[in-house]
């Protein structure tokens, strides 16, 4: 990571985790004597080229307000949209630093080392994401419930965040992806469209992002590892 380079987070927490099935959005379960989201910032939070961490919620988050780390001077609250891509471009609206990452509140197990590896790769024109290599023999179904066709994997990853870009690079294409009506599911998906190929920092697969209820118990135990 450059000695001089400022970065700004956006960290996406205006989901309701519907795959969670649980009595509140993810973000806000309890995890390791504090919540999701506290955990994630938190390792934002002790970077120090991180000036400030825009955390997007939904309209009606009554939960983020009660979290001590809500009056953090360097955490800012902006209102999410109607998908991930939404909230961050509306993330990205308040950014005033040249380099920006998007990290996804359901990621609370992020080690230091790759938060400054990928911010460091980042500092390039087509930015730079976390990812971890597949490991399992990959298929493609038929839609039927069967095998359609085995995939090569020597060349899958998982997109996993932080993903790392140039603010006004990012915010232009994704601006443009979504006004033109292309499917975002991550940044990288942006600046691709735009015609970028974002760097691969290959990072822990321990980086889960918690998703469905069997993964709180996984991220318990890879919190108490760091
Ligand atoms: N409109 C949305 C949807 C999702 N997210 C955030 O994007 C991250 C990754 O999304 P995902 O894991 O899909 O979270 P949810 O959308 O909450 O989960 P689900 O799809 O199960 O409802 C999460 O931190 C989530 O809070 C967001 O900021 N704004
Ligand atoms: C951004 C992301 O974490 C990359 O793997 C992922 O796409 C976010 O989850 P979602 O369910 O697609 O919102």
């Amino acid at each position: 990571m450059s000695d001089s380079a400022t970065y700004t987070a956006i960290v996406p927490a205006a989901g309701i985790g519907s795959r969670m099935a649980a009595d509140r959005p993810k973000q806000y379960l309890p995890l390791a004597g504090s919540t999701v989201l506290e955990q994630t910032l938190s390792c934002l939070l002790a970077n120090p080229a991180i000036a400030r961490i825009i955390v997007a919620t939904a309209l009606h988050d009554d939960w983020f307000c009660q979290l001590p780390l809500a009056q953090h001077p360097r955490i800012l609250q902006v209102q999410g949209g109607r998908e991930r891509a939404d909230s961050v471009l509306n993330a990205l609206l308040q950014v005033n630093t040249e380099w920006v990452l998007v990290h996804d509140a359901a990621r609370p197990c992020l080690h230091r080392a790759d938060l400054a590896a990928v911010m460091a790769a980042g500092l390039q024109a087509g930015g730079a994401i976390l990812a971890s290599r597949v490991r399992d023999t990959m298929k493609r179904g038929d839609g039927q419930g069967a095998i359609a066709t085995s995939v090569a994997r020597d060349e899958l990853w998982h997109a996993l965040t932080p993903q790392c870009f140039a603010t006004a690079t990012l915010r232009q294409a994704l601006a443009k992806a979504l006004a033109a009506g292309v499917i975002i599911t991550d940044e990288a998906s942006a600046m691709e469209w735009a015609g970028f190929n974002p760097k691969l920092v290959e990072g822990r697969a321990d980086n889960i992002k918690i998703t469905r209820p069997e993964d709180l118990a996984l991220a318990q135990f890879f919190l108490q590892k760091i």
